[in-house]
């Protein structure tokens, strides 16, 4: 595993400084945090910067890349989004796209496709849905095995299966993938039925005859299904009943990793955060940078936000898997007439016996 591997630093420039701090990277799992540490900058009598420098190694592609086998090993996640018909599944499938990058995959739309193509199976397809039935396992999971294989993303939404105990069961021993969770539209039926009947897509079940029979089938088919993940502690529910753009703040709740959460709480109060990436020797860090000015929070008051929001943070990951000393110092006081922070003493270390002093700048 890449993080019992001791890293030894290569000399930082600047350009290397200044991609790190320039590029926009995206959170990693504080599972990846490797290093912290907390940087008090003075500047003159009374002007103080604290900084917090977080350092993650970047699990995924770039590790796989550089064993050349990238794609053989893909991990694919996989959301699994239940709920009636008519709960908002699609709807807020479109904003969790836009928002966190994973592909939807409507298993009702691939069926819906497929109906169309003029495949074999079309008429028994839409013969199915008509009748609000559930089409037979090995149909559907070969569309979606086929749309995760087509795709070279590796998150996916998949929206309205498993839709029964049989359908969960096979894709789970046909595929080998268990889902991360399952989001979990939890909607009134008469809030479902007025939503369906003014849907106004053009769709054959979607009248009143058809849309009972499908309820009937959620509560006895997709239900127990819903039950087995809770059994798991898998499902993360929501309560559909409310306007869409107050679902989908529920929703980005329960997407939004717990680091970014916490992050996001402390920017609130004042807290820049730049983030970007460092490679060192072939292995991708993400770089976190918070920077606090004191204009806006107390200088004693900052440092005990740091604090606790490492502290909040260290209960994320597990100690035990890391080999690296986790030390917190406010240890730099630089004098500078500027007020802007220039420059800062940034050490990195990856093994107690590594530690390597650099100093970095950027404008
Ligand atoms: N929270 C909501 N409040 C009101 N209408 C909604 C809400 N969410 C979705 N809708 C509307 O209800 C209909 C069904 O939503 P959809 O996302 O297609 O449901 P599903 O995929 O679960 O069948 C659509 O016309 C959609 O615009
Ligand atoms: O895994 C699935 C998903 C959908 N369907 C069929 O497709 C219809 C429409 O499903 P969709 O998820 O598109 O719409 P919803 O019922 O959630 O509004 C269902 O009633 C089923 O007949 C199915 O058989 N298996």
């Amino acid at each position: 595993m890449a993080n019992n591997k001791p890293v030894r630093a290569p000399c930082l420039d600047d350009t290397t400084a200044n991609a790190v701090f320039v590029a926009v990277g995206r959170w990693s799992s504080l599972q990846s945090l490797v290093w912290a540490r907390i940087l008090g900058v003075r500047f003159g009598e009374k002007e103080f910067v604290s900084v917090v420098v977080l350092m993650f190694y970047q699990f995924g592609e770039c590790d796989l890349e550089a064993n050349g086998s990238a794609h053989a090993n893909k991990k694919v996640t996989v959301v699994f989004v239940l709920g009636g018909p008519g709960s908002g599944k699609g709807t807020q499938c479109s904003n969790i796209v836009e928002h966190f990058g994973y592909t939807h995959l409507s298993a009702g739309d691939l069926l819906r496709a497929e109906i169309k193509s003029g495949s074999e199976n079309g008429t028994m397809i839409q013969n199915m849905i008509k009748e609000g039935k559930i089409v037979p396992s090995e149909v559907t999971i070969k569309l979606l095995q086929r749309a995760i294989q087509e795709n070279g993303n590796d998150k996916f939404l998949i929206d309205g299966f498993p839709r029964n105990e049989e359908n969960r069961a096979a894709f789970e021993s046909v595929t080998g993938i268990e889902p991360e969770f399952v989001l979990f539209f939890d909607c009134p039926e008469e809030e479902m039925e007025k939503r369906l009947l003014s849907r106004n897509q053009g769709r054959e079940d979607d009248n009143i005859e058809t849309i009972r029979k499908r309820f009937n089938v959620y509560m006895e088919s997709s239900l127990p299904v819903i039950e087995y993940y809770k059994a798991k502690g898998k499902v993360r529910k929501i309560n559909a009943a409310r306007p869409i753009e107050e679902v989908f703040k529920a929703v980005k709740a329960v997407f939004t990793p717990e680091s970014e959460k916490v992050v996001l709480k402390y920017m609130a109060s004042g807290i820049d955060l730049h983030n970007g990436f460092l490679h060192l020797e072939g292995i991708q860090f993400t770089v976190v940078l918070i920077i606090l000015r004191t204009r806006k929070v107390q200088f004693k008051e900052a440092i005990a936000s740091i604090l606790l929001l490492i502290s909040t943070d260290i209960s994320f990951f597990d100690r035990s898997a890391i080999n690296f000393p986790i030390t917190l110092h406010a240890l730099l006081s630089v004098r500078d007439g500027n007020v802007f922070l220039r420059s800062l003493a940034f050490v990195v270390a990856t093994d107690i016996t590594l530690l390597v002093p650099r100093c970095i700048t950027f404008a």
